[in-house]
């Protein structure tokens, strides 16, 4: 199952993604972006993100290789397509943590996917947690909170909205999102049609 989470930056994706893999969702493959912005202290790449130039990424697109990319405040961020491939023929989970276009970029090429939307509580507590994560100067934390007005009002284009109030039940949420989302009958049919013979 492909599964893209979204949501303003600052809102904690990257915070709950941990605590879900930490827990009990061991098993999900997460998607390592490509982005042209500088690494944050402590950042690696090829675990956090693939670090590009943008003479790399744009040439990454121009080969095919990316499931999506978009332009988020001066710089590039992309899906590389081949490892997200790979990982969905292997019977495994995916889970990309992107923003918005390109996430409806992706809506269109895969639309069994499922796609949730992280919100804040409110727009206050989300400028706080981008301050205090201490990464963006004042004018990128504008930028930022600009891009977020505009990331909440395409929300309805996701299938579910999960507050991000604790992280822990954050995490819950998201589990049983996933886990009634791995019942839903198109995704078992197929294997009790295989059981009693019937195409
Ligand atoms: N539920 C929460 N309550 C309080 N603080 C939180 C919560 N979730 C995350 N944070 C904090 O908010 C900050 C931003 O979190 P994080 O980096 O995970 O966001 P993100 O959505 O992945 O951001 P980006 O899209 O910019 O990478 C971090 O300092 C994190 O510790
Ligand atoms: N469309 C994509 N967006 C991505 C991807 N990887 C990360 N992101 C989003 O970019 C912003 C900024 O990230 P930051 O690490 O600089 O704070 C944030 O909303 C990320 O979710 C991607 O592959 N494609």
């Amino acid at each position: 199952m492909l599964i893209v989470l979204s949501g303003p930056s600052g809102v904690g994706k990257g915070t709950v993604r941990q605590a879900m893999m930490a827990d009990s969702f061991k098993d999900f493959k997460y998607s390592v972006s490509m982005t042209t912005r500088t690494p944050r202290p402590g950042e690696k790449d090829g675990v956090d993100y693939y670090f590009r130039t943008k003479e790399q990424f744009q040439q990454h697109i121009a080969d095919g290789e990316m499931l999506e990319w978009a332009r988020y405040v001066n710089n590039f961020y992309g899906t590389p397509l081949g490892p997200v491939n790979k990982t969905l023929d292997e019977g495994q989970d995916v889970l990309l943590e992107i923003e918005v276009n390109g996430a409806m970029q992706v809506r269109e090429k895969c639309p069994d996917g499922v796609f949730i939307f992280l919100t804040p509580p409110d727009l206050q507590e989300l400028k706080q947690r981008i301050e205090k994560r201490g990464t963006d100067d004042a004018a990128t934390i504008l930028k930022r909170m600009e891009k977020a007005r505009n990331e909440i009002k395409m929300m309805e284009n996701y299938d579910y909205a999960v507050v991000n109030d604790k992280v822990d039940l954050a995490v819950k949420r998201i589990e049983s999102i996933i886990t009634s989302e791995h019942n839903r009958v198109p995704r078992v049919i197929d294997r009790y049609r295989k059981m009693i013979g019937v195409k």
